[in-house]
C-alpha cells in the first residue's frame, strides 16, 4: 500500500470515529456543543526532532502528541513508532483512549503520540536519540499531572526508560510517574507487560460465556504477534484453546490442527516477527477469513472492512488492536450475528495496569502481581457487563454501546466543570 492510500485510510479512521461519537452523543441527548468539543483533540502538537544517525548524517523526524480531553484528569496514552503513523491516526487513537478510560472508570482523559519511523531499521543508539528528542520536544505539554505516555506499537520498556530519564533530567528530579510501561527496576508495575493480553483474555472469557461457547477447544486466530498478540497466544494456549493462525508484519501462518505456539514464541524476534522463518506463509488478509471460532486482531487499524466482513468465519471478534474494524464492517458483522468485543473495551487492560503503575509511583509503595491481576479482572469483568447490557437494553451494536458508556463520564465531567 502506498503512502497516500495509507494516509487516506487514516483520515477515514478519524472521520468514522467522529461519526460514532456523534451518534453516541445524539443517542444520549447531548447538545450539539458537546459534539463540537469532543470531535477533535483539544490539543495537537507537531514537532520536528533532529537525530544524529550512525553514519554521521542528521535525520529530522516528525512527532505528534494529541490530547483529546482533560475534563476527568490528565490525558493518558501510548507512543507509537511505525512507518504508517499519520496525524489523523494519532488524533483518532487519542479519542479512543478517552473512551477507553471512560469505560474502565480511570481518572484520565485520552492522549496518544506517534512518530512515523521504522525502528526495525534503526540502531539502539539512533532509537535512544529519537526517544529523548521526542521528550525534549513535547516536554512543555506532558508530565505526571498533565499527560502520561506509555508503550504502543514498536515501543517498549527500554524506550519508556529513556523517555523517563530524559524527562527527569529536564525537570531536575526523578519523575517515574511521568510515563508507564517502565522496567520494574525503574518503577514499572508487575503485570504491565502482559496486561493488555490478560485484559483481552478476561473479556474474551465473558464473551464466550455469553455465546454459550468454551475457550477450551475453541479455534482461535490472532493477527499480530507482538506484545499483545504473543502474550495472548500463550494465555489462550494455556487455557486449552487451539491457536490455528497467527501473523505479523511479514505474513501469516495457519494450520487447522493448531500451530506450535511454544516454538513460535521461542523463535519470534523483538519486533514480534516470526512468520518469515516458515515457507508456507499466507498473507494477513488471507488469514482473517480462514476457518476459526474466535478472531483476535492484535496488530493495526483497518483490517476488517466492508471488503472482507462478509467472509469472516469467526463467531466472536475480540479487538486487541486499536481500530482494526471499520464501522461499516461492525454493522455487517453485527447483522450476521457475530459478537464483537470492541477495542475500547477489549484492549483496556494495558491502560488499567498503567494506571496502577502511576498510582504506585505516586504513593511510592508497590503491589504484588496477584493483587494487580485481581484488580484488573474485577474492572474488566464489570466493564464488559456494562457495555454488553447497554447493547442489549438499547438494541445497538457493542461498539456504539461502548462509546455511550465511555462518553457518559466525560460529558458529566464537562458539565460539572461548567464548560457546556
Ligand atoms: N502495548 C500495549 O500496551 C497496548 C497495545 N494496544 C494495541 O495493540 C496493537 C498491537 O500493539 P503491540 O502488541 O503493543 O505492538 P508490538 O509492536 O509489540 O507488535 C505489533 C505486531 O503487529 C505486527 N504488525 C505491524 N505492522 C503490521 C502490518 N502492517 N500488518 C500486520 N501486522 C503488523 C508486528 O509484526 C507485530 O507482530 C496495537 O493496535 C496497539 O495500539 C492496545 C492497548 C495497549
Ligand atoms: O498504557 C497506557 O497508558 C496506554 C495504552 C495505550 O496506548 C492503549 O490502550 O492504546
Amino acid at each position: 500500500m502506498n503512502v497516500s492510500q495509507k494516509s487516506k485510510e487514516n483520515k477515514d479512521v478519524f472521520t468514522s470515529t467522529q461519526e460514532v461519537i456523534r451518534t453516541a452523543l445524539q443517542t444520549m441527548n447531548e447538545p450539539p456543543a458537546m459534539y463540537d468539543l469532543l470531535k477533535e483533540p483539544m490539543r495537537m502538537l507537531t514537532v520536528r526532532i533532529p537525530v544524529k544517525m550512525d553514519d554521521g548524517s542528521v535525520k529530522v523526524f516528525t512527532g505528534y502528541r494529541a490530547q483529546h480531553n482533560d475534563s476527568i484528569g490528565p490525558t493518558k496514552g501510548g507512543v507509537r513508532f511505525h512507518p504508517d503513523v499519520t496525524e489523523e491516526e494519532v488524533k483518532a487513537l487519542s479519542m479512543w483512549m478517552s473512551i477507553k478510560c471512560g469505560i474502565v472508570n480511570l481518572p484520565y482523559g485520552g492522549g496518544k503520540g506517534g512518530i512515523p519511523c521504522d525502528p526495525r531499521t534503526m540502531s539502539m543508539r539512533e532509537l535512544e536519540g529519537l526517544s529523548r528528542g521526542y521528550v525534549r520536544a513535547i516536554s512543555q505539554i506532558v508530565g505526571p499531572t498533565k499527560d502520561i505516555p506509555a508503550p504502543d506499537v514498536y515501543t517498549n520498556a527500554q524506550v519508556m526508560a529513556w523517555m523517563m530519564d530524559e524527562y527527569s533530567r529536564i525537570r531536575e528530579f526523578d519523575s517515574p510517574s511521568f510515563i508507564t510501561g517502565k522496567p520494574i527496576v525503574l518503577g514499572g508495575s508487575y503485570g504491565r507487560e502482559s496486561s493488555t493480553a490478560l485484559g483481552v483474555t478476561i473479556v474474551l472469557q465473558e464473551a464466550v460465556n455469553m455465546a454459550g461457547m468454551n475457550v477450551k477447544g475453541s479455534r482461535i486466530i490472532i493477527q499480530g504477534f507482538g506484545n499483545a498478540g504473543s502474550f495472548l497466544a500463550k494465555f489462550l494456549h494455556d487455557a486449552g484453546a487451539i491457536i490455528v493462525g497467527i501473523s505479523d508484519a511479514r505474513g501469516a501462518l495457519y494450520n487447522q490442527e493448531g500451530l506450535d505456539i511454544l516454538e513460535l514464541l521461542d523463535r519470534r524476534d523483538s519486533f514480534g516477527t516470526v512468520s518469515h522463518l516458515f515457507p508456507d506463509r499466507i498473507t494477513n488478509q488471507e488469514l482473517l477469513v480462514k476457518e476459526c471460532d474466535i478472531l483476535i486482531p492484535a496488530a493495526i487499524e483497518n483490517q476488517i472492512t466492508e471488503q472482507n466482513a462478509h467472509e469472516i468465519k469467526a463467531k466472536i471478534v475480540v479487538e486487541a488492536a486499536n481500530g482494526p474494524t471499520t464501522y461499516a464492517a461492525t454493522e455487517i458483522l453485527t447483522e450476521r450475528g457475530v459478537l464483537i468485543v470492541p477495542d475500547v473495551l477489549a484492549s483496556a487492560g494495558g491502560v488499567v495496569v498503567s494506571y496502577f503503575e502511576w498510582v504506585q509511583n505516586n504513593q511510592g509503595y508497590y503491589w504484588p502481581l496477584e493483587e494487580i491481576n485481581e484488580k484488573l479482572a474485577n474492572i474488566l469483568t464489570s466493564s464488559f457487563q456494562k457495555v454488553y447490557q447497554t447493547a442489549q437494553t438499547r438494541g445497538i451494536n457493542m461498539r456504539l454501546a461502548a462509546y455511550i458508556v465511555g462518553l457518559k463520564r466525560i460529558t458529566e465531567a464537562v458539565k460539572w466543570r461548567g464548560w457546556i
